[in-house]
């Protein structure tokens, strides 16, 4: 199949991009809404394919940048607003896109991209891997009783919708991104994030004892009828952030203060966070569902590879396939401290896509071997890359994009 014509939009289009994506995602797409997402629509960052001329498909980038193993921090394209004419479907339209997209980013100089997935099966072609999962957790908040021991400290106060537009991107700021995964947040992210929120979405800041303000968390308080069901209130943690271990636990044991709630449900949490270990009884914080999160692409292989930092371990040299970018295939020899392109036998092979798993420590190298995702020449070499490739901490994203 040919690729359709792909081109980026002038600023005058972008309002029919955003029609176009939501109307893909089968969501309203009002015009009031426009205004405050108005800002993510960067200017060659927006890209339409044309089919027989006609606004076919489409999909944008923000500039962002992510924390990688040993602290770098490397700009990165943050692509969503992918979507594609219900009656224009199948057609190659994603594809031109993404070819197109991913030599942009490239020319950019941005080493990877990495957006979040509707579906699970649409984006390893085009050589995204899974990178970050996130998890769900439901607390009874009448059960769930912080230990003595929980680090909390400091004190939280709620604050007004206009302070929270100044103060959550600050704070945010100030904890920087401090985990492998997380991702920066632009003006234009935070406008649209805020606007997005419902009339009754509650803003609270933490601050240290120092009076820093060091963490924040944003929830909505879903209430049922009493007249005509259980009266049940659920708290929805929609983002909570914090600089160290007791502003987090201080936001938690502010969440499962509040009056009148009888669950607190929070989304796109840490899969390590210390929940459990800081209740009275462990299984109260109930995991509701584990995910897939943060999905990424090694745009510029030997740039991102060099970028972050590896284990003692011996080298091992790991051959990369790459169909959609050939000019990142070939062999690696990795060291810690050294990254480079070689003619040696590979001892092992992988996908670009699966590649982006390992990047930033989520899996091991010898668990991707027993999936069948890493073929192995040497066998010697599995747990040298196992050391090579592993992280101290599991890297988490935290932010929707
Ligand atoms: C980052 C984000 O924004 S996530 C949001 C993504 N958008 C949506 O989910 C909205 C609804 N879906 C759509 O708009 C479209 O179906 C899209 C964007 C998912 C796919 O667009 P299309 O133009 O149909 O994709 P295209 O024709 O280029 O297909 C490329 C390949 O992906 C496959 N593919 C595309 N979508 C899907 C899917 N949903 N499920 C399985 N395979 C898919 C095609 O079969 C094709 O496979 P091939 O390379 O083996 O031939």
């Amino acid at each position: 199949m040919d690729d359709l014509d792909v081109r980026p939009l002038a600023d005058s289009e972008h309002r029919r991009a955003r029609s176009l994506f939501m109307r893909s995602l089968h969501r309203p797409d009002a015009d009031d809404q426009w205004e405050s997402v108005a800002g993510r629509y960067e200017p060659g960052r927006v890209l339409g394919a044309f089919d027989e001329g006609e606004l076919a498909g489409t999909t944008i980038s923000l500039a962002s940048s992510i924390a990688v193993p040993g602290g770098a921090v490397l700009p990165s394209a943050a692509v969503t607003g992918v979507g594609v004419r219900a009656d224009r479907t199948r057609r190659g339209a994603l594809r031109s896109l993404m070819r197109r997209q991913l030599a942009d980013v490239r020319e950019r100089g941005e080493p990877l991209a990495m957006l979040h997935a509707s579906e699970a099966v649409i984006y390893e072609r085009f050589g995204y891997g899974v990178a970050t999962r996130s998890r769900t957790v439901s607390l009874d908040r009448f059960r769930s009783v912080l230990r003595p021991e929980a680090p909390t400290g400091g004190r939280v106060r709620m604050v007004d919708a206009e302070s929270a537009a100044k103060l959550l991107p600050e704070i945010y700021r100030r904890i920087g991104l401090c985990r492998t995964g997380m991702i920066s947040r632009s003006d234009g992210w935070w406008t649209s994030w805020l606007a997005a929120l419902r009339d009754n979405t509650v803003a609270a800041v933490h601050s240290d004892d120092d009076g820093v303000d060091d963490g924040f968390v944003l929830y909505e308080a879903k209430v049922n009828d009493h007249r005509f069901d259980d009266g049940v209130i659920t708290l929805q943690v929609l983002d909570l952030h914090g600089a160290e271990p007791a502003a987090v636990a201080g936001l938690w044991g502010f969440l499962l203060g509040l009056d009148l709630s009888n669950r607190i449900v929070a989304i796109n949490r840490p899969v390590d966070e210390l929940l459990e270990w800081w209740l009275t009884d462990r299984r109260q914080c109930r995991v509701t569902s584990v995910g897939d999160d943060l999905w990424l692409r090694l745009v510029d292989v030997p740039a991102a590879l060099s970028a972050r930092t590896y284990g003692q371990a011996d080298p091992v040299v790991l051959e990369v396939r790459d169909a959609f970018l050939p000019e990142n295939s070939g062999q690696y020899r990795i060291a810690p401290g050294e990254v480079r392109l070689c003619g040696d036998r590979p001892q092992l092979s992988i996908g670009v896509d699966a590649l982006a798993s390992l990047y930033l420590g989520d899996v091991a190298v010898s668990d991707l071997v027993a999936a069948g995702r890493v073929a192995v020449h040497d066998p010697s070499a599995v747990a040298a890359a196992d050391r090579l490739f592993a992280t101290a901490e599991t890297p988490w994203c935290g932010t929707s994009f």
